[in-house]
């Protein structure tokens, strides 16, 4: 007699929002729990899909693709991370003009209608969905996966300290700053106290950017749908506030994701990346060079642009610069940097991050704080310049700087509105690598170096909470397909 068919892995499918800042996280992720043997399909919007540069299939930056299932795949120890597109009826160029509002309601609409139709054709292939992993910007998955009786959890991409805040701010259980009462400090349960402009800045009443922290705060209304938040972040990293949202919520951190997650598919850049900025840094001096990046969507005015270029020579330091245009200016725009900066400096438009970060000439970082770039100079033990912009990035500064203190922070209250001087970046570079605190920032950032490794490596906190995720992953599959039999039976 033939052995039995062997069991199809979990099935688990991430919905990522189409955002540098999101997909690099949940590919991290994808690769993670592939390697902990989940059969996993990454699941995002087709335009978006097309300009991820390095999909293990070209194919599906070509015009002429079908959205044939599993369009591509990448095996690691026989589990494997599949892609699968819904089409958002964009192409690469036009979905670049959609505004951001329209956009969630756009990949609302088309999501709800195509994930649905995925499921059941995962069904009928013999790999059914087990389970959902949403992201904070897009809700309505948890609703979807309630109404397909799929269990949902969510990956939540920011600091548990900005999950905390939003959800204190959803559920109105403390102060929060009004349009009466602007500079209201806010006082949270194991967090130091945060002025006005520590709290992610969609809360608060000037934000021109409400509809994001409607969007970011959909989430907490939906938290009854989801059984399980993964965090990226690490117990060591914010042990008391972790300790606190435990007490309403199952939280589980899992991160920093780009440690953990070693295989890799990706990592799903947008934008190519400078070939030379590593061999330019092995041209430099051993902790010597400068790193400054905006991420993926800020970007800094033209006059902003010249005063960190100034700031940068005066600094008499190497520097390697990622310069996007501002939100005013096209992707194509001249930047109009000064004369002569090339002669220490190099400039690009995008670079490998995560390598650069951990190479031995790079000295510090200057940075927006977004949450990834804040956790990749962490797992790097780089001390920062750091310089937010907006929503959760000003709290993240604060946390840097105060709490981790692995850094400073340049500039305070609307940095996006308000210039800061060359004096001011000069002064803040020097204090970050030669100014007399700058040893003990080195020391600590090397500290939470050693404690983000610790979590990822096999017996680390991030990494049992990675495995007792699939475990409960894999119980809830087992209760699903037990519901199942009994309704069809009776
Ligand atoms: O030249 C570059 C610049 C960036 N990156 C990568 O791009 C990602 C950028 O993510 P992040 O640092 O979080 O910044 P944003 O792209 O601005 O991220 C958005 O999403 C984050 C997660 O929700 C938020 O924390 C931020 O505030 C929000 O702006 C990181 O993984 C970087 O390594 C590169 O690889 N090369």
């Amino acid at each position: 007699m033939a052995p039995p068919a062997p069991e199809p892995p979990l099935h688990v499918m991430l919905v990522c929002f189409p955002g540098q800042g999101h997909i690099n996280p949940f590919l991290r992720l994808a690769n993670l729990l592939a390697s902990h043997g989940l059969r996993v399909t990454f699941t995002i919007n087709l335009s978006t899909a097309r300009k991820m540069k390095s999909l293990p299939s070209s194919q599906c930056r070509s015009q002429e693709l079908k959205l044939e299932p599993n369009t591509s795949s990448s095996s690691h120890s026989g589990a494997a991370v599949h892609f699968d597109f819904f089409d958002d009826g964009h192409d690469e160029e036009s979905i670049k003009r959609v505004p951001l509002d329209q956009l969630m309601t756009l990949l609302e609409q088309t999501g709800r209608k195509a994930l649905p139709e995925m499921v059941r054709k995962y069904a009928d292939q013999g790999s059914p969905v087990s389970c959902f992993v949403s992201n904070p910007f897009l809700p309505w998955v948890s609703d979807v996966a309630a109404t397909l009786d799929i269990p949902c959890a969510v990956l939540w991409i920011q600091s548990c300290a900005s999950f905390t805040t939003y959800y204190h701010f959803h559920n109105k259980l403390v102060e929060f700053p009004t349009p009466e009462d602007q500079e209201r400090d806010v006082v949270l349960p194991g967090m130091p106290v945060m002025k006005h402009d520590e709290i992610p800045s969609f809360l608060h009443p000037t934000t021109p950017y409400g509809f994001l922290a409607t969007a970011i705060l959909g989430q907490f209304a939906h938290l009854d749908n989801v059984f399980c938040v993964l965090m990226e972040t690490f117990e060591r990293l914010e042990e008391e506030i972790i300790g606190h949202v435990s007490k309403f919520c199952e939280v589980r951190p899992v991160g920093p994701l780009w440690l953990g997650a070693k295989a890799s598919v990706g990592p799903g850049d947008l934008m190519e990346a400078d070939d030379d900025c590593i061999g330019w840094l092995d041209r430099q001096e051993p902790g010597s060079v400068i790193y400054v990046s905006m991420g993926s969507i800020v970007g800094m005015s033209a006059q902003q642009r010249a005063e960190m270029a100034h700031g940068l020579m005066g600094s008499g330091l190497p520097f390697l610069w990622v310069v996007r245009p501002g939100h005013e200016e096209g992707e194509d725009a001249d930047l109009g940097l000064p004369e002569g900066l090339g002669e220490r400096g190099k400039v690009v438009r995008w670079a490998p991050q995560e390598a650069v970060l951990g190479h031995v000439a790079v000295s510090c970082f200057v940075t927006h704080c977004g949450w990834n770039s804040t956790l990749e100079a962490i797992g790097s033990g780089k001390p920062v310049v750091a310089f937010p912009q907006w929503g959760d990035q000003v709290t993240d500064a604060k946390f840097l700087e105060e709490v981790f203190r692995v850094g400073v922070r340049m500039g305070r209250g609307d940095t996006w509105t308000k210039l800061v001087t060359r004096e001011e970046v000069e002064r803040c570079l020097r204090e970050v690598t030669v100014g007399p605190r700058a040893e003990e920032m080195r020391e600590n950032a090397v500290r939470w170096k050693r404690e983000a490794e610790a979590a990822v490596e096999e017996g680390g906190s991030s990494e049992r909470n990675v495995r007792e995720f699939v475990e409960e992953v894999k119980k809830k599959s087992v209760e699903m397909t037990r519901r199942k039999t009994e309704t069809t039976t009776f």
